[in-house]
């Protein structure tokens, strides 16, 4: 069974089957993936429908095991789906092969990790320009700028990332994320290693650059205050998205995660 509202976004569009409308970053339709764990196979993603608008930002919930890594790792092309079908910015990823599909993420997605994942031997500056040599993206470096600066990281740019605050490597990895323009940003706990208020300061940023560059975000996390900066919680549950959260307080969150644990 799927979630009368984790439907509802897709049909919200005219056109949207196609998933080729511009207002569109991400479009999963009925998406399926199971692994097999020896006993036998676990439905990781049962059937999940979504669509994600440009210019928005989802935060993805849900209690350990409900399938939040997978639908991060499917939506952005990292893993292959059993079925259904994954747009993102109009592209059809889940028909494209290897190495098709990882050029595509190259040119296309941005990730920001917990560990950050900067190249420890590069300054921030050639951690931030190493996507845009990889991919067939243009340097805009009006655009890169702008990011630094926002990310308030203009005199940190020669530097390695072990002489850098965690919140600082984790700003870069942001402007790394975005540096090619990316039709969407995955981002998985960005603030698990941060304290709180690097993390605050890392999850504002992260939402101006939704509502004033209008980027799009999508991240995962198990921190109902992390998930409340975001416009809408995506709660998931059994490989199902259960619920779409829209501006959600952090304490509406945490009762809502609570209720898995009483289930
Ligand atoms: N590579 C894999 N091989 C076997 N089973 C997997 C694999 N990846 C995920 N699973 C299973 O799929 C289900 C969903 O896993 P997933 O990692 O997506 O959940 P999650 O919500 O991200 O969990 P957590 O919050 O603990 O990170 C779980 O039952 C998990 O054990």
């Amino acid at each position: 069974m799927s979630s009368p509202l984790s439907r509802e976004p897709v049909s919200a569009l005219p056109g949207t089957d196609t998933g080729t409308d511009t207002e569109t970053a991400v479009l999963l339709s009925e998406v399926h993936r199971g692994y097999s764990d020896g006993d036998g196979l676990v439905a990781a993603l049962a059937g999940v429908s979504l669509r994600v608008p440009r210019g928005s930002f989802l935060a993805v919930m849900g209690p350990s095991g409900s399938g939040k890594s997978t639908l991060l790792n499917c939506a952005s092309g990292l893993d292959a789906v059993d079925s259904g079908r994954v747009m993102v910015g109009g592209t059809d990823i889940s028909t494209l092969k290897e190495p098709n599909r990882t050029q595509f993420r190259r040119d296309r997605v941005g990730f920001v990790f917990q560990a950050y994942n900067l190249v420890s031997t590069l300054t921030a500056e050639d951690n931030i320009t190493l996507p845009l040599r990889l991919s067939d993206r243009r340097m805009d470096p009006e655009w890169v700028r702008g990011l630094v600066e926002r990310m308030g990281i203009g005199e940190r740019l020669r530097h390695r990332p072990a002489e850098l605050s965690g919140g600082q490597q984790q700003r870069v990895a942001i402007v790394r994320a975005l540096a090619t323009r990316p039709d969407i940003v995955f981002a998985d706990e960005p603030t698990g290693a941060l304290d709180a208020e690097s993390a605050r300061r890392t999850l504002a940023l992260l939402r101006d650059v939704v509502d004033d560059l209008g980027q799009t975000v999508v991240m995962v996390t198990h921190d109902p205050r992390a998930a409340a900066t975001a416009h809408t919680t995506a709660v998931m549950a059994g490989g199902q998205i259960v619920d779409l959260m829209r501006q959600p307080s952090a304490s509406d969150l945490a009762e809502r995660l609570a209720s898995f644990e009483q289930s």
